[in-house]
């Protein structure tokens, strides 16, 4: 097997495993779909790269080249950004809790946009603004009430929501107040996000539709950004949209709803994380024991939760192969169980899989998106490496832990 031409069985021998792998041709060329489509002659347009799926420098320098925006929710985010040169007016900087510490490091270092997530904070924001004797610009996270079919844990918009605020409620009527009377709040606009991992574009298309219903209130041309949550391929249940069709989607919509009510946009953002990074990445784990139980074949991996918790913690489910068998009749139905001291530590129930030997190589599909940017250091175990491969070559993105970096920072 190989991936952008590159042994798998090479970057085993040069790297060890687990081992997360990214094709910088796929990643590239998903940026590149976004890039290319959406696009306007009415408005401008901004694609955010959402750095929590996966952040690392080397990520971020392939998603500044590409001419993409991002978008950080931590200091620790942003400071990855900022350690790279990431164009500072091309940063978002999301959050429902973002300390004093963070929005002075953020309105310090003049980042393009702050999200404002709720009343309190724009309070927080616009008395440091004073103090620094800066304007600091922003939008407002507003609770759209669009519900999207997706995993319950992971939708973020319900009326209760931990993000962002309703229209017309008292905290958004007096956050409207305070903008008209501050010198420091530049208010440019509204964001939404209304969850992850969907298929239904007509969920973006009601979210927009209420964000250009709130835009109607105003005589200047606004900013929407309308997050990412769009979905992708990890097992054939998953029919993810391409990326020209829900940038065009998008566009049309907002254009068309322009013209009919007669009203201008600033700029229309989306922000998608898992849909730039999700399939480009793989992990590698290498089999170690197999056992049988009455009802059970289990596969046993060097890895497990600690470098993917989403199956364990949003019943995530993912294809796999052995390499170097992906070819062989697949006879065996598998659970493939992690390392750690947790029954709940299965990465995949009910694989179809070729009988394996002890030290054959196991390798997830779809897993570059919440797998490194989650994993845990559980059990002491350490994070992987990550290797970036492109045409024939590849690089060290991130060398793995190593047990005294385990232990260095404790007394
Ligand atoms: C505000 C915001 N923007 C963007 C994203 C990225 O979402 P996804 O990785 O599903 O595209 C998220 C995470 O769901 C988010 O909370
Ligand atoms: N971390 C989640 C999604 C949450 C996205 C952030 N708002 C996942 O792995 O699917």
């Amino acid at each position: 097997m190989k991936i952008s031409n590159v042994s798998v069985k090479a970057l085993k021998e040069k790297y060890g495993t687990p081992l997360y792998i990214y094709d910088v041709n796929h990643l590239k060329k998903n940026m590149e779909g976004y890039l290319k489509n959406f696009k306007s002659l009415e408005f401008k347009t901004e694609v955010l790269y959402a750095s929590k799926a996966f952040s690392c420098k080397e990520i971020l320098r392939i998603a500044k080249n590409e001419g993409m925006s991002l978008d950080v929710v931590s200091k620790g985010e942003l400071y990855t950004a900022l350690s790279i040169d990431f164009p500072k007016d091309r940063i978002y900087f999301h959050g429902n809790n973002k300390t004093v510490d963070e929005l002075s490091y953020a309105i310090d270092n003049n980042i393009g946009m702050i999200v404002v997530d709720n009343l309190m904070e724009l309070y927080e924001i616009e008395e440091i603004a004073k103090e620094k004797e800066k304007k600091v610009n922003f939008l407002i996270r507003m609770n759209v009430g669009v519900e999207a079919h997706t995993h319950k844990f992971i939708v973020t918009s319900h009326v209760d929501s931990k993000f962002g605020v309703l229209y017309d409620s008292c905290d958004y009527k007096e956050m409207m107040e305070v903008i008209k009377n501050s010198s420091y709040l530049n208010f440019k606009g509204f964001h939404s996000h209304i969850g992850s991992q969907i298929f239904d574009l007509d969920a973006f298309k009601a979210a927009l539709e209420k964000l250009l219903n709130i835009v109607k209130d105003f005589d200047f041309p606004l900013v929407l950004n309308l997050g990412g949550g769009f979905g992708v391929h990890y097992t054939n249940d998953d029919k993810p949209i391409p990326f020209d069709i829900v940038s065009r989607t998008l566009i049309e919509t907002a254009e068309a709803a322009l013209k009919k009510n007669n009203i201008k946009l600033e700029k229309l953002c989306i922000e998608p994380g898992r849909s730039i990074v999700a399939e480009a990445g793989y992990t590698l784990y290498t089999i170690g024991y197999m056992k049988k139980t009455p009802n059970k074949q289990y596969y046993f991996i060097d890895g497990g939760m600690t470098d993917n918790i989403r199956p364990a913690l949003y019943q995530a489910k993912y294809d796999c192969d052995i390499v170097g068998k992906e070819n062989q009749e697949k006879t065996e139905v598998v659970t493939i169980a992690g390392k750690c001291c947790e029954s709940g530590d299965l990465i995949i129930e009910g694989a179809h899989l070729p009988k394996a030997e002890k030290g054959d190589l196991l390798i997830t599909y779809t897993t570059g998106a919440y797998g490194y940017s989650m994993s845990s250091n559980y059990n002491k175990a350490l994070t992987p490496a990550v290797v970036f491969v492109e045409d024939g070559k590849d690089y060290l993105a991130i060398r793995r832990q190593t047990l005294d970096e385990l232990i260095e920072r404790e007394v």
